[in-house]
């Protein structure tokens, strides 16, 4: 578990963190969200101490992480710019980790296999790929096995394998029971691993929800129907409590109600279906509609 109360930071006239409370629950992905400078990376910096907030505080597994004895193995962190020494191998970096928390060397090669990286493990890291570098970034961030998972945006980089990798692996990792804090500007990206999403914009909380939740929010789903008996239907769809258009005579487009309940109601009225179509509100345009206005346009902070 992550929690962070009214933590805030300050770069200059830059509030890159302003009073931001959220708590990060175990078993499943949380997607941090936000636009480009909406102070993701400074808040996971903060919250494994590289940079000390202006106010507020930031606990994993209930104490500050610079108090965990073996940080290593309680939290896992992949953070943007992470300094590898270019001269070692992917496995004397490794193994230099796992040396200052008393981590076994098997520990090292299960993490090079996990992250894809067994056949690559002795040549220098200064020569990787940028995917790779991620790759073994992930891999020291997995090393001691921690409770605590956090990545900033970890799909940077990556090939369409690399993407899927860290998608199935997000989710064994929460499947696990482990608490998955997995930053991304991606909508799109962030909504086929996260099943919670916290969007940020210029510092701020806009929203702390699931990311079915956020589809409903986004607006009441709606489905297209064509019917040769519109007629009919039509009013025995208000009757069940939906709000009906009717666009052409044999269409009707029907909200409130799901797909399964007008078909139910179009049998029980004898009513012939040539389309059945639902629309779901898209989650990208949900994301837009609650990021518009908080973009940062330099050091301006632009609201609504
Ligand atoms: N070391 C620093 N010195 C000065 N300003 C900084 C520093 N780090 C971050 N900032 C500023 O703080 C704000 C938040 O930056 P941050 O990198 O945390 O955002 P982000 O959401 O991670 O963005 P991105 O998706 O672009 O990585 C930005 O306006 C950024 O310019």
């Amino acid at each position: 578990m992550i929690e962070v109360r009214e933590l805030t930071k300050r770069f200059g006239a830059t509030i890159a963190v302003d009073g931001l409370s959220f708590t990060v629950r175990p078993g499943r992905v949380t997607g941090f969200l936000g636009p480009n400078g909406a102070g993701k990376s400074t808040t996971m910096r903060m919250i494994v101490g590289l940079d000390r907030p202006d106010a507020g505080d930031a606990t994993v597994g209930g104490r500050p992480y610079r108090t965990h004895p073996a940080p290593l193995c309680a939290v896992g962190a992949l953070l943007e710019g992470r300094a590898v020494h270019r001269g070692r191998t992917a496995r004397q970096h490794l193994l230099g980790l796992a040396r200052t928390h008393g981590i076994p060397a098997r520990r090292v090669a299960a993490v090079l296999a996990l992250a894809g990286l067994t056949e690559v493990a002795d040549r220098r890291a200064g020569g990787f790929s940028l995917g790779m570098s991620q790759r073994l970034g992930v891999a020291s961030a997995l090393l001691g096995d921690p409770a605590v998972v956090i990545l900033d945006e970890p799909v940077n980089g990556l090939d369409p394998d690399g993407v899927l990798w860290i998608r199935t692996l997000l989710k064994d990792l929460a499947a696990q029971g482990r608490t998955v804090l997995v930053s991304s500007h991606l909508m799109s990206e962030t909504a086929v691993t996260a099943d919670h999403l916290l969007i940020v914009g210029a510092g701020r909380l806009l929203a702390d929800v699931g990311v079915e939740e956020l589809i409903a929010r986004a607006g009441a789903n709606r489905c297209v129907v064509r019917s040769p008996d519109a007629d009919r239907l039509h009013p025995a769809l208000i009757a069940a409590g939906a709000t009906v258009t009717r666009p052409e005579p044999d269409s009707l487009v029907v909200e409130g109600l799901a797909a399964e309940e007008i078909g139910t109601a179009a049998a029980a009225n004898h009513a012939v279906l040539y389309e059945l179509t639902p629309h779901r509100a898209s989650l990208e345009q949900a994301y837009m509609d609650l990021t518009r206005g908080w973009v940062r346009f330099g050091e301006k902070k632009v609201a609504a």
